[in-house]
């Protein structure tokens, strides 16, 4: 479903991301990991299509990914920030954020598809129009789920997704986004430093440092502490 061949990434003359080769098969979540600055978040906003100054090949199912503006993206994969509050807009109420890519694409029956989508991440309706700042943690972050899902892609991006949110709203925040990939068969990519996470959501991950895969492994394998490289292995060894 997502496949990044020889990829390499750079701002300006500087090459964050070299020769990374990944991928992702459909239905699959698949977690990026690595310390700050390995380029994670870099890669996630080439897929996102934020970023053009990139080469080698990336596949997302059948589409090919343009260097430059890519208008099909949006249908493709729509991406999860970790901090819902800065990606909400703040004067916005949930029922303006979530009819607007309805609007935009031009797509019908919004007032219901308004309320399958609050019901489909487990908001309740009394929450329709209120504004971000009127809502939880967990409840902004529920907003920007759903507002993801609105034209129905089957990739999501999920940068961090539950790590500005309190502990006690992670595990809801977690349990939501596993039962929608399980309901819908979404394909996850998503970036974290969180390894509990990624044993939770994740299938499979890859370990990046310095802008290369240095390791790739299964949950299992991260499960049984059982990393190959000597890098994954410090990771595993911070983690705790
Ligand atoms: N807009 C930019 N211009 C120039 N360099 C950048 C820019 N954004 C990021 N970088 C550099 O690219 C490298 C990769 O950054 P990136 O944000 O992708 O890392 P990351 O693994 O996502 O880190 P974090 O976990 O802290 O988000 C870093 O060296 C960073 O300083």
């Amino acid at each position: 479903m997502i496949d990044l061949k020889d990829v390499t990434i750079r701002y300006g003359d500087a090459a964050v991301v070299n020769n990374v080769t990944l991928s992702v098969e459909y239905g699959q979540s698949f977690a990026l990991v690595g310390e700050s600055g390995s380029g994670k978040s870099t890669i996630l906003k080439v897929l996102a299509g934020q970023l053009s100054n990139w080469s080698g090949r990336i596949r997302l199912g059948e589409h090919e990914l343009a260097h430059g503006r890519d208008k099909a993206l949006v249908r493709l994969c729509q991406m999860v920030f970790q901090d819902p509050y800065g990606s909400l807009h703040p004067r916005k109420s949930v029922d303006a954020i979530l009819s607007e890519p309805l609007a935009i694409h031009g797509i019908g029956q919004r007032d219901q598809r308004v309320q399958d989508a609050m019901a489909a991440v487990g908001l309740a309706r009394k929450f329709r129009f209120r504004l971000p700042h009127q809502l939880s943690g967990g409840q902004r972050q529920r907003v920007a789920i759903a507002r993801a899902l609105m034209l129905d892609p089957p990739v999501l991006l999920l940068d961090e997704p539950t790590s500005a949110l309190d502990v006690s709203v992670q595990a809801e925040v977690l349990n939501l986004l596993k039962a929608l990939q399980e309901d819908r068969g979404l394909t996850y990519f998503m970036v974290t430093h969180d390894l509990p996470v990624v044993s939770f959501l994740c299938d499979r991950l890859a370990i990046l440092r310095q802008g290369r895969v240095v390791e790739e492994a299964t949950v299992d394998q991260l499960k049984q502490q059982a990393f190959r490289s000597p890098y994954g292995q410090e990771l595993l060894s911070h983690s705790h």
